[in-house]
């Protein structure tokens, strides 16, 4: 399968991808990487094995719908099966994820419904909570609130800051995506009506 990956910044999650493609975890291939920031490292990544790596400034767009639009034209032209979401920061209209729907992934560094949005590492630190984690989902228009394929656990440690927190949610993250993608491009994954069904039936495991 073809597979789109859309960044905004180091794009370690895109090569956790771009290794499953190449280790054959995933039967699909990269065969591009689009920013909506410049010069990120995520881009470098996708050039140093070989794939086409675009930057969509966002900034250079007046509205969210006319970006949104550009960046619509701009995967259609290389036809994926597959548009996953990695580390990708706009949210993007309604209109975009109904093009894509039960064909978009994403990962979101919370284990959904807690924490939608941004900064879950500092807000469930400072809910005191005792675990924390991440979860893959199928990208609809409502914000990280579409149906969960994956989630994997991580313990809260007394000693942790914001950044120990990220990088071990990190480490369970570039764990759980090249599976839920793989399961994908096998034909397994499926988006029906608000569930995802793995072998068409409902799943939301814990990994
Ligand atoms: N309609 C949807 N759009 C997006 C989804 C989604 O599920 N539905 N997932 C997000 C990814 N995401 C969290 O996982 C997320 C990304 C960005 C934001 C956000 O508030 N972005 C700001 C800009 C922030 C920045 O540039 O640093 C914005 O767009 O104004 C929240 C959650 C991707 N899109
Ligand atoms: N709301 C989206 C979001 O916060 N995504 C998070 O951004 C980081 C990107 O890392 P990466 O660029 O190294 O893959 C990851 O932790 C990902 O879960």
């Amino acid at each position: 399968m073809r597979i789109v990956v859309l960044i905004s910044g180091s794009g370690s999650n895109l090569q956790a991808i771009i290794d499953g493609c190449n280790d054959g975890r995933i039967n699909g291939s990269v065969v591009a990487v689009i920013s909506n920031r410049p010069d990120v490292k995520g881009l470098e990544r996708a050039r140093n094995h070989g794939i086409e790596a675009i930057t969509l400034d966002h900034r250079n767009f007046d509205s969210r719908e006319t970006f949104d639009a550009a960046l619509a034209q701009h995967i259609d032209n290389f036809e994926p099966e597959l548009v996953i979401l990695a580390g990708f920061m706009r949210i993007l209209t309604p209109t975009f994820t109904g093009r894509y729907l039960g064909r978009m992934l994403n990962i979101h560094p919370s284990l959904l419904p807690k924490y939608p949005g941004l900064h879950t590492h500092k807000r469930a630190l400072e809910a005191g909570d005792s675990e924390h984690g991440v979860t893959v989902h199928f990208v609809t228009a409502e914000l990280d609130g579409g149906p969960a394929v994956l989630q994997a656990r991580v313990p809260i440690l007394e000693s942790d800051t914001e950044d120990t927190l990220a990088a071990r949610v990190l480490e369970q993250e570039h764990r759980i995506y090249p599976q839920a993608a793989g399961w994908f491009c096998e034909g397994r994954l499926t988006l029906q009506g608000n569930a995802a069904l793995l072998d068409n039936t409902p799943i939301n495991t814990t990994l």
